[in-house]
């Protein structure tokens, strides 16, 4: 291990994948070693989360991000630089103290993450391993269960579909990369299907198909088809993965469904996803309601949260308060983890280990907007938090964490295991997989 004083701290200002500037930090320690982290951006953020300091103000504020930057540059640097990169805890509380307000609004999250990120990286390297292995030590791993968005919808593609991701997750596979294989023929199965029936629009900001759908239904219907046309078996070998976003089309109760036009309340709401979860091969759903109906939560959690993934983000918003809480108040079985949500890595992992304590699922998450950085990959796999979630095969930016993972795989060799079904918090034979090939008979001219 070399000397891990950090002499220099610097940020960068780079672009996002949405053509948006971000915030790049670069860290040097005094025995050479450096590392550097890209802050990404949400589109559908939580009210409780960390803000972005955006030029006027915070994300809801101006485009571009010189106060972050100069936070990093001057403020941040000073209260850092002499510290020890290999305590992280110490330095993301002094990035914490030294904000001084909840929501990161005098440093903004972006500054902070992007720092907090760079200085492990730093650290990482000083000590001479992968940032995965760095922070696993000696502990055991598990490849990640990948979850892969297959159609956006929702703010990642101009709400021309309700829900927000429709994603496959494949627990049955032996491996990781041959997960991500069966996923990959399932997305291109779906394009070719969608082009065919002239519903293939483009490609949304995860990398998912853009699509045309007359319904959510429509969306569902072609997904289990898709499954099908690979020779894989829905439900068995593939399942879906839903994040409907909701806080983005509901409040106070009231949900609006733009394609469907028509206003459902909470029982209504929990009525059409418990009908899909009968429906349809659904192994997870992420905010199935909005991040003000924690009553809905729970509800929706004791009826189905023995069979299917009930992954909260912002309601949440990888607060392990929050985590805590919604244990306590059984609204949720599963926990989102989006660094720039908490602010640090130390907290990121305090909701990802507060989500373990409870018997959680816990998903580490990219944002929409995102970058060639693959911190997210070496942490879903140093942290064993046994599920990813990234994005998809048309952008790059998604393809640089789950190759980054197929380069974790690699190295370990035949010792590489999968978490597969052990990553969901439900016993699988009681997985809502019931009506697949029901539905998939039902769909088949
Ligand atoms: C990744 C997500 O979206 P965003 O980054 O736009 O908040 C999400 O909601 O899970
Ligand atoms: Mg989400």
């Amino acid at each position: 291990m070399t000397d891990t004083t950090i002499i220099r701290l610097h940020g960068r200002r780079v672009w996002d994948s949405r053509g948006r500037p971000t915030v790049e930090a670069e860290v040097t320690l005094a025995g050479g070693a450096s590392g550097r982290a890209i802050a990404p951006a949400g589109a559908s953020t939580g009210s409780g989360e960390a803000l972005d300091l955006r030029d006027g103000g915070s994300s809801f504020g101006g485009l571009d991000v010189h106060q972050a930057l100069a936070a990093i540059n001057h403020d941040i640097a000073a209260a850092l630089i002499g510290m020890n990169a290999g305590d992280q805890g110490a330095i993301d509380a002094r990035l914490v103290a030294l904000d001084g307000t909840p929501q990161r609004r005098r440093l903004g999250g972006n500054a902070i993450v992007a720092t907090s990120m760079a200085v492990l990286h730093a650290a990482a390297a000083a000590a001479g391993q992968p940032l995965w292995r760095h922070l696993a030590g000696s502990g055991p791993v598990r490849m990640p269960l990948p979850e892969v968005q297959i159609f956006g919808g929702g703010a990642h593609a101009a709400r021309r579909v309700d829900v927000q991701d429709f994603m496959i997750m494949c627990p049955a596979a032996a491996s990781f990369s041959e997960a991500l294989e069966w996923t990959a023929e399932v997305y291109r199965a779906a394009g070719a299907r969608m082009k065919q029936a002239g519903k293939l629009q483009g490609v949304a900001d995860e990398g998912g198909y853009w699509p045309a759908f007359d319904s959510n239904e429509q969306a569902l219907d072609t997904l289990v088809l898709a499954i099908a046309d690979t020779g894989l078996r829905p439900g068995t070998d593939a399942g879906i993965s839903l994040d409907i976003a909701a806080s983005e089309f509901g409040r106070e109760g009231r949900y609006t469904l733009a394609l469907d036009r028509r206003t459902l309340d909470t029982e209504q709401m929990i009525a059409m996803l418990g009908g899909w979860l009968d429906h349809y091969p659904i192994l997870s759903i992420e905010d199935p309601l909005a991040e003000d109906d924690a009553h809905g939560f729970a509800q929706f959690t004791a009826t189905y949260g023995r069979r299917c993934q009930i992954i909260g983000d912002d309601l949440l918003v990888t607060n392990a308060d929050r985590v805590a809480a919604a244990a306590a108040s059984a609204s949720a079985n599963a926990v989102l983890v989006k660094p720039n949500q908490a602010g640090t890595v130390s907290e990121a992992h305090a909701a990802l280990l507060a989500g373990k304590r409870a018997g959680f699922g816990t998903i580490v998450s990219a944002r929409s907007g995102e970058s060639e950085d693959v911190t997210i990959a070496h942490l879903a796999v140093g942290w064993d938090a046994g599920q990813l979630k990234v994005g998809s095969f048309a952008r790059s930016e998604r393809m640089a964490k789950w190759n980054e993972v197929l380069r974790i795989e690699e190295s370990l060799g035949k010792s590489a295991r999968f978490s597969g079904w052990s990553a969901l918090p439900f016993q699988p034979q009681a997985r809502s997989a019931g009506s697949a090939s029901q539905a998939v008979k039902e769909l088949t001219p």
